[in-house]
């Protein structure tokens, strides 16, 4: 599994009197397959693992990843981190379903026959093999969602960043990403407000105001996050 370091890790956005603390003093080393990131709305989850492939870069403290430092070797980094974003429109980059899935494996100089096998693959994986033509932005909210997953995990990568995968998911298809993940290789950081996403994972991060306020199995932390809830 990579080994995470987030050592010391802080940071704001804005300036002056618009200035907001985001993440305040986060240290963490994260080796387990499964590890779990919960939290109130805006208490940083979505920083912190927007740290994990340097698309933020804290403002103090380090983050690397197998060694690498996720601002100095950024372009490693994001070959080995996988990122689904929140938002699958921010992720879907050419016209037709097929071709997104295909647009990252091409990035990567594979062979035409292999990117061809690879993106079949995916396409029947994930439920989309009527839909390799169709243009990509008008599938449905949901679909949107496994096409963005799709694209990601047919690139290999040894970590995969889940921010809220299945907010536009419904319940069978929610369903069939919780058994995806489950069966993954890959380590795995999930973001999500779905706290039955995180039954048997190895660690749970309870975020609160920007700072990890529980780290545990996941029981514990699930029960940690109920009650900072009802505070
Ligand atoms: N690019 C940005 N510019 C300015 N402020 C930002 C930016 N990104 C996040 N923030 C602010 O940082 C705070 C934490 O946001 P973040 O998205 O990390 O929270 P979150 O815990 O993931 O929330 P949610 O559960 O609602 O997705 C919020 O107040 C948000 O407005």
């Amino acid at each position: 599994m990579p080994d995470i370091h987030v050592s010391a890790v802080s940071h704001s956005f804005g300036d002056g009197a618009a200035r907001r603390t985001v993440l305040r003093e986060v240290d963490l080393h994260l080796t387990e397959p499964r590890i779990g990131v919960v939290g109130a709305n805006g208490s940083g989850k979505s920083t912190f693992v927007r740290l994990l492939n340097g698309l933020v870069r804290p403002d103090s403290g380090t983050v690397t990843v197998d060694g690498l430092d996720t601002v100095r070797d950024g372009r490693e980094v994001r070959r080995r981190v996988g990122f689904c974003f929140t938002d699958p429109d921010a992720q879907i980059v050419m016209p037709t379903v097929g071709e997104d899935i295909a647009f990252g494996l091409r990035r990567r100089g594979l062979s035409r026959a292999e990117i061809a096998e690879r993106t079949e693959g995916a396409l029947t994986a994930y439920g989309l093999a009527d839909h390799a033509d169709h243009p990509a932005h008008l599938l449905s909210g949901g679909q949107k969602q496994l096409l963005a997953l799709a694209s990601v995990l047919v690139t290999e990568p040894d970590l995969l960043v889940l921010d809220e995968p299945t907010t536009l998911l419904d319940l069978r298809n929610a369903d069939m990403v919780r058994r995806l993940v489950d069966r993954l290789p890959q380590q795995v950081v999930l973001v999500t407000h779905h706290l039955d996403l995180l039954r048997g994972f190895d660690r749970v991060l309870v975020f609160d105001h920007g700072r990890v306020v529980h780290d545990g199995g996941a029981d514990d932390a699930v029960g940690a996050y109920r009650e900072l809830a009802t505070r």
